[in-house]
């Protein structure tokens, strides 16, 4: 859905969909090249890094597979509550092979950082992730992140996989969400 259709429950743009096409490029390519001869794993989080994992993984021009998790630490609010279940597991052993975490956002960093040890925990050869955004001033754990497409300001964003209880998240571009309507 274009950005247009919900322009009274946003208050910025803050990716446009060409700035994401475009950066999806550019992170393939760098993927492309430091994976060139390697067997990878893409691990897609779900929901939210799902549009980002299908334009990454068609970007790429090295073969990959493709696993997903879901785990949740946020529910239907707009605050980490910190806790991170598995509401999905991979299907794939990692033991041995070269694991990409692909996500759609980094916000405090609680979800990722306990990806990355879940998975280091179970063999996997190397644990990198890539994340379509990060917010810098929301990080309550540091995060060893290969790569970032765009570091943006501490507001509860929507779109691009992104949700707000579960809608926006068709949305081309990512937005901030108006506060008025989760207050
Ligand atoms: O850095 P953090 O503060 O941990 O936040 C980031 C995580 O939160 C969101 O997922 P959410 O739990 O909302 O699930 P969803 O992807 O299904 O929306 C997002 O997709 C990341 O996985
Ligand atoms: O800003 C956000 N928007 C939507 N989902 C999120 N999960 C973590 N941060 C966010
Ligand atoms: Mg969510």
């Amino acid at each position: 859905m274009d950005l247009s259709k919900v322009s009274d429950q946003i208050t910025k743009v803050l990716v446009t969909e060409e700035q994401i096409n475009e950066k999806v490029a550019e992170l393939a390519a760098e993927l492309d090249k430091k994976y060139a001869d390697k067997d990878v794993l893409l691990v897609g989080v779900l929901k939210g890094a799902v549009m980002f994992m299908a334009d990454l993984s068609r970007a790429m021009q090295i073969p990959v597979q493709m696993d997903w998790m879901a785990v949740s630490s946020y529910g239907s609010g707009t605050v980490s509550s910190g806790v991170v279940r598995i509401l999905k597991d991979l299907d794939a052993d990692v033991l041995g092979r070269h694991v990409v975490i692909v996500e759609d956002i980094i916000d405090s960093g609680l979800t990722l950082s306990w990806l990355v040890g879940n998975l280091e925990a179970r063999g996997a050869a190397s644990v990198e992730v890539v994340a379509l955004l990060r917010k810098p001033a929301a990080a309550k754990v540091e995060v060893n992140v290969g790569l970032v497409g765009f570091d943006i300001p501490n507001e509860f964003v929507v779109g691009y996989g992104l949700d707000y209880a579960e809608r926006y998240r068709t949305l081309k571009g990512v937005a901030v969400l108006s506060p008025a309507v989760y207050s």
